[in-house]
């Protein structure tokens, strides 16, 4: 196939390339990357993507509310030009589609964040760089070239750091400011506890706070000469559970793009978010990696719409890993999902090749989905395009 007119022209890629003798190096059904991934990867790592908190019941809820949702496909609707692109914080994006923020990729893949960028620059998609990664922003920034990027903010106790880590993302480069309010305490992660397996104690995951001017003048001695001291300081600040918030004021005033809360689940937050002079919201639980129990980021996403849709960018994670997913979390009113586990995974099995595979199924299912139920693209999606609890 000369040229790519559509995502799913994937589809055909496969099959001619399989008349060379050639098939994908990972599965096309996404669902089976984590398994993959566990076979071919350390415990220690792929136990720390692949779990959340508590016995994991926020994680099955978060894939139960997508599968009980149905979609109801129509027919005889003209279909044969799709075009699957979307305004998202007042930028054009070619699908719905963004990379989630995940910190300390370099457990998955020596490349990490600047191999899951570049992948994420290739296809279009908006790469969120997590304050985590095991790589500074800048580098990532670099390797990615004029990629759409976003930074997402671990909102660190001490004011400077956060104010220089915004300024650093600016001038690298990022256009919005991803913010992670569900995070002030990691959560009671049993597959980590038992293997006592936490990256952040040995460095990983603390490049921008080590390279960070601001948070290097809070140590006794430089990193190299204490690695442990600058490893208690990181783990003292990055994050601050005595926010509220009137804080965001600070956040509003220090940068000036958009600014998006993410692991928002109340409508009633969704509301205080707009209020606060938010530009938008990323419902999400964080793939059930923070409050066991919590409600299922899809049951959430149709009221956090009904209050907020017409004032805020409403956004979606936890859980999506097909194109029919999406569709779903669209059909409820998203604006674009972020993909998380999934790209991780194929980030680990074969590394940017591995992400771009993931992000090329995807959007190639999603494509496929919409054009099969009868949608040119994610416009003209509405929640009667699903069964059931589509409230
Ligand atoms: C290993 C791992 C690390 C993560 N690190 C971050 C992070 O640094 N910042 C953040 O906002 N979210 C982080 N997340 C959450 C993701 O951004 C996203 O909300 C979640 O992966 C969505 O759930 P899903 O993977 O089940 O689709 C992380 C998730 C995983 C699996
Ligand atoms: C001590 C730092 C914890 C950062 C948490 C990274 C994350 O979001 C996740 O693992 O989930």
């Amino acid at each position: 196939m000369a040229t790519t007119r559509h995502w799913a022209d994937f589809q055909y890629e496969i099959y001619l390339n399989g008349m060379t003798g050639a098939v994908p190096r990972l599965p096309t059904d996404l669902t089976r990357l984590e398994e993959l991934a566990g076979h071919r990867l350390g415990p220690g790592p792929v136990g720390y993507v692949a779990g959340s908190a508590g016995s994991g019941s926020t994680a099955r809820a978060n894939r139960a509310a997508l599968d009980r949702r149905r979609i109801v496909p129509r027919m005889l609707r003209d279909v044969h030009e799709r075009d699957l692109s979307v305004e998202v914080l007042g930028r054009p994006l070619r699908a719905p589609l963004a990379l989630a923020p995940i910190g300390v990729l370099s457990i998955m893949h020596p490349d990490a964040e600047c191999a899951a960028a570049r992948a994420a620059a290739a296809r279009g998609v908006p790469y969120i760089l997590s304050s985590a990664s095991s790589t500074p922003m800048e580098q990532v920034a670099e390797a990615m070239g004029d990629g759409e990027r976003w930074f997402q903010l671990y909102w660190a106790k001490d004011r400077d750091v956060t104010a220089s880590f915004l300024d650093r993302a600016r001038a690298a480069g990022y256009t919005a400011l991803v913010v992670t309010l569900d995070t002030p305490l990691l959560a009671w992660r049993p597959r980590d506890l038992d293997q006592a397996y936490l990256p952040f104690l040995h460095g990983v995951g603390t490049a921008n706070y080590f390279s960070d001017p601001a948070f290097r003048a809070g140590l006794a001695k430089p990193v190299h000469e204490d690695p442990n001291a600058a490893v208690t300081h990181f783990v003292g600040m990055f994050a601050d559970p005595a926010k509220t918030w009137p804080d965001l004021a600070f956040l509003r005033e220090h940068w000036d793009g958009p600014i998006v809360l993410k692991g928002i689940l109340h409508p009633d937050d969704a509301r205080s978010a707009a209020d606060a002079g938010m530009d938008g919201v990323v419902v999400s639980n964080h793939g059930g990696r923070q409050v066991a129990g919590s409600v299922a980021a899809a049951d959430a996403l149709p009221r956090v719409v009904e209050a907020v849709g017409d004032r805020l960018t409403v956004l979606f994670d936890s859980g999506i890993r097909t194109g029919d997913d999406v569709f779903k979390a669209l059909a409820l009113g998203a604006r674009a999902v972020l993909l998380g586990r999934p790209y991780a995974y194929g980030l680990g099995l074969d590394g940017q090749a591995g992400v771009d595979h993931v992000i090329r199924c995807l959007l190639a299912e999603l494509d496929l989905t919409l054009a099969l139920s009868g949608h040119a693209g994610p416009g003209s999606l509405t929640p009667d395009d699903l069964t059931g609890e589509s409230a």
